[in-house]
């Protein structure tokens, strides 16, 4: 019942989770939402983006702070001297925030978007907002080109991601929702990038309630890899802020319907 639906938190469960968003957050219906299944054989090769070549520019930062959402872990990273500008993003710039990621029960889900029906381990977002145009994060997040987020696909290998290690590091640290610390080591947003900057690009969404329909999507077409073991440490915060342990297993969104939105490439 709505009581029900009204009184839990949204999630990832079959009571609170990505079916009934919708009827909570109405914008969670709409039809540009995120993430989609990236059909390749219609991802149109524009030539325009060619042209426009993606660039961008990140400082390293240390004691970043890391917090757990209760939905999984996000690192605050408001970088005023950060630029991300070009590709699909017109003449605008666009400053980092954050960055957090989405993963699954298993190695073999995680992502949210999908290539061709395919669904790798899990999925890195770098959340930047329009800078040129809006004045705080929380305004851009109101406008069709308040947001562009940058995804990286996680693929499963026996090199464990150093850059990831100095996250998976401090997740013991944060192990309930709401606890933060900060990171120690220096991180450079640049090394989370995979060395191949071919990209998938369209109109979304964000991938969590309240679904705003804010975000320019710039989906890199290359996984980064990460250990198994990296994978089991992000399972085992938890969603609750106190003994009570549900850990969070999974904080993916299954592809929503791209409608009739175009679906561009750009192999840089
Ligand atoms: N998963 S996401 O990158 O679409 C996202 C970014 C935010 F800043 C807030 C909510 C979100 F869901
Ligand atoms: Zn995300």
């Amino acid at each position: 019942t709505r009581a029900r639906v009204m009184a839990a938190e949204w999630g990832y469960s079959p009571t609170n989770g990505p079916d009934v968003w919708a009827r909570l957050f109405p914008q969670a219906g709409g039809a540009r939402q995120s993430p989609v299944d990236i059909c390749t054989s219609i991802a149109s090769s524009d030539s325009n983006l060619e042209m426009k070549k993606l660039t961008f520019a990140y400082e390293s930062q240390s004691d970043l702070r890391i917090l757990n959402t209760g939905h999984g872990w996000k690192v605050e990273a408001p970088q005023s001297g950060s630029r991300l500008e070009g590709g699909p993003l017109g003449e605008d710039i666009y400053q980092l925030e954050q960055f957090h990621c989405h993963w699954g029960e298993t190695s073999a889900e995680g992502s949210e978007h999908t290539v061709d029906g395919r669904a790798y381990a899990g999925e890195l977002h770098l959340v930047h907002w329009n800078t040129t145009k809006y004045q705080s994060f929380a305004e851009a997040a109101q406008h069709p080109d308040g947001l562009a987020v940058l995804g990286v696909f996680f693929d499963v290998g026996n090199e464990s991601n150093d850059e990831i290690e100095k996250i998976v590091s401090t997740l013991s640290e944060i192990k309930f929702k709401g606890q933060f610390t900060d990171i120690p080591d220096v991180i450079d947003p640049t090394t989370f990038l995979p060395s191949g900057l071919g990209y998938w690009t369209y109109l979304g969404s964000l991938t969590t309630p309240p679904c705003n329909e804010c975000v320019i999507w710039i989906v890199y077409k290359e996984p980064i890899t990460v250990t198994e073991e990296q994978l089991v440490q992000f399972r085992c915060l938890s969603a609750c802020s106190g003994e009570a342990e549900e850990f969070i297993v999974k904080n993916y969104r299954p592809p929503q319907p791209l409608g009739n939105r175009a679906l561009r490439e750009c192999n840089a």
